[in-house]
């Protein structure tokens, strides 16, 4: 069983109807085909980029539902093509963030160029493995945005997954060619027809354009390449014409600055070409283009229709913008339409654990938004935690992983507060419309909530989502959805014990623990919850925090009004201990002593709060 929600955020109340998941605004045009360099097999040392015309060229991105096998694929043609060797170590060799490695997910899109030779002919394809999780969805759209084609994979024992229906579609609506590949087809409970009639009826591609593959086992991969070759056309543009490279992905390096992902839809670029961003107009010498095999490659050039990457002394943040389009100094070409936006669907706060901190987390929050543009910064402070910021993610997924790669990769140990929805408030006083400069303002932080007599309206945001499953559990997950105040908006048989549902729900109904509940089925809870949330929340924070050597009080308030409250009990030094027996003035003088310095540290004690506290807290795991 899976859910998948639909990036496009949408406010309660006011419904349009539903738009697209996050892809980019539009296909870039591409130029009409016109090259003809000779083709030539690989050279050993520096590869000649300039062998390998627009004809001989196929770009492509693996997508899949979590799990089906999109980096174990990747695998396969990786080695089959020789651009890793063949061992048994290669395990997703595209993940390559700890992260990734740990958690076994792929959280962000790879590209490697691969070189394979087809009826006498040398084809340089560009792969782009992307994850699966809803999470990291936008990260599938910006890939496709330098591709012609996808490999859809499917698992052959679970089907049609959610996810899989919102990646088709991404790629549908982006006009790419489709090849529909099953996986798996080697474990005892695969049955890749009944796959093969749900992907016809879904997604009305006949069955017989099916490959059915293991790629654990290299069964068939071969034919997925040769597929490749067939179905997906190579990009069309010109060489000749003046460069345009779109910036589809960027990291950052600490010692080379940015390197950016590009494909080029027009003209050549090479080291030493000053080249300008049409978003800042700010202009760069390039220090070094190359190809990712899957580490980078340098080459002399990259041509139009090819995918690399390229380091030009970018040292800024703001200077590599996703979906910015370069071209060459006193050549201006129209700009590439770019990405849309990304809309954080959760809130956050995050503080240093230690406020000296504060600048290198600052620092380091620069850095890793670069590498994940989705994530949206702004500056936040919090009586009891300090000056901090205030982050919008895709999911908690997002955040999840988020606060592990600060942790890693930055070495920061961060405080991150419970994850929040926004919301819109309608305003009604005419003094705070002025203040505003508007009549409707969003609200990130909780904290910030306009006083209820000074509001008209509150818009909540509602998503799409689509769940698939055996058509025993209809009717649980019917009552689940009716009680997190879904609506149903579509319920379809995808066979003859699957189904698939769609409803609007409100996103603050899902975004912490819909998905546990899911899978556990349990009937969520009462409508009128916030005693019992607020009393649930308090209970658990009070088992989360560690006790202390004064007395916490753990409160849960709307507004003013407390709605629950538990007391953490404090350690107690025993230190009328080395008295024995006797003076009784003397037990009480130290008592009181005791009983004093609990009252000043209570005035200034820190509480540390685990990290992770929150998220635990927030998924209500005790009411299951
Ligand atoms: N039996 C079997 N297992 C497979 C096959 N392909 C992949 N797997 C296993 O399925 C699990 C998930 O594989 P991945 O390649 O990580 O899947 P993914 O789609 O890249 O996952 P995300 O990027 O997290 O969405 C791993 O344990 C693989 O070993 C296959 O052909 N047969």
């Amino acid at each position: 069983m899976a859910l998948a929600g639909r990036a496009a955020l949408r406010w309660g109340a006011r419904l349009p109807s539903p738009g697209p998941a996050a892809a980019p605004l539009c296909r870039p045009a591409w130029l009409p085909a016109a090259c003809g360099r000779p083709y030539s097999s690989r050279g050993k040392e520096e590869i000649d980029m300039s062998t390998y015309p627009v004809e001989s060229i196929r770009n492509f991105s693996i997508i899949a539902h979590v799990d089906h096998g999109k980096s174990t694929l990747a695998d396969r043609l990786l080695e089959i093509t020789g651009t890793i060797s063949k061992t048994d170590h290669n395990k997703q060799v595209l993940d390559k963030l700890q992260v990734e490695r740990e958690r076994g997910i792929t959280v962000k899109a790879q590209s490697a160029s691969l070189f394979y030779n087809h009826e006498g002919i040398n084809y340089l394809l560009s792969l782009i493995d992307t994850p699966g999780h809803v999470d990291f969805s936008y990260e599938v759209s910006r890939s496709l945005s330098a591709c012609q084609g996808v490999i859809l994979v499917v698992d052959a024992n679970e089907g049609i997954q959610a996810q899989t229906v919102a990646n088709f579609y991404l790629a549908f609506e982006a006009q790419l060619s489709i090849i529909p590949v099953i996986n798996k087809i080697d474990l005892k409970n695969a049955d890749p027809e009944r796959v093969e009639k749900q992907i016809e009826k879904l997604f009305d591609i006949p069955t017989d354009e099916c490959i059915r593959i293991s790629a654990k086992q290299g069964t068939n991969v071969e034919k997925v390449l040769q597929k490749v070759i067939e179905k997906i056309p190579p990009p069309q543009c010109n060489t000749a014409d003046p460069l345009k490279a779109l910036v589809f992905d960027s990291t950052f390096d600490h010692y080379r600055g940015v390197v950016a992902n590009i494909a080029l839809f027009g003209g050549e670029i090479a080291k030493g070409h000053k080249i300008v961003s049409a978003h800042t107009k700010k202009r760069y010498e390039v220090n070094e283009v190359g190809i990712l095999t899957p580490n980078e490659q340098p080459t002399h050039k990259l041509y139009a229709g090819q995918v690399g990457y390229l380091i030009a002394g970018m040292k800024e943040v703001t200077e590599a913008q996703i979906g910015d389009t370069l071209f060459l100094y006193k050549q201006p070409v129209e700009p590439l339409p770019g990405f849309k936006s990304v809309k954080p669907m959760v809130f956050a706060g995050m503080y240093p654990v230690d406020q000296t901190e504060y600048n290198n987390l600052k620092s380091a929050l620069e850095r890793l938004t670069l590498n994940d543009s989705s994530v949206t910064v702004h500056r936040d402070s919090s009586l009891a935690l300090g000056a901090g910021w205030r982050l919008g993610f895709l999911g908690l997924l997002h955040m999840e992983v988020f606060n592990q790669r600060l942790e890693q990769e930055y070495n920061m140990s961060v405080i991150l507060t419970a994850p929040t929805v926004p919301y819109k408030a309608v305003l009604s006083s005419a003094k705070l419309i002025k203040e505003y400069g508007k009549d409707q303002i969003t609200i990130i932080n909780p904290a910030q909530f306009p006083d209820k007599l000074s509001v008209s309206e509150y818009l909540e945001p509602i998503v799409l989502g689509t769940i698939v499953t055996p058509h025993e559990y209809i009717g649980k997950i019917i009552t689940l959805c009716q009680d997190r105040r879904a609506v149903q908006k579509d319920l379809l048989y995808i066979d003859e014990n699957r189904v698939m549902l769609k409803y609007l729900f409100p996103l603050n109904e899902i975004v912490v623990d819909f998905y546990d509940a899911l899978k556990s089925l349990s009937s969520g809870y009462a409508r009128d919850k916030a005693y019992a949330a607020g009393k649930l929340l308090c209970e658990h924070l009070k088992e989360t925090i560690p006790r202390q050597l004064f007395e916490i009080a753990i409160q849960a308030a709307i507004g003013k009004k407390i709605i629950a409250r538990e007391t953490l009990k404090p350690y107690r030094k025993n230190v009328v201990a080395k008295c024995y027996g006797g003076d009784i003035t003397r037990r009480m003088k130290l008592l009181r002593r005791q009983a004093e310095g609990k009252r000043l540290m209570r005035k200034i004690g820190n509480v540390e709060v685990p990290r992770d506290a929150f998220i635990r807290v927030l998924k209500r795991e005790t009411d299951k």
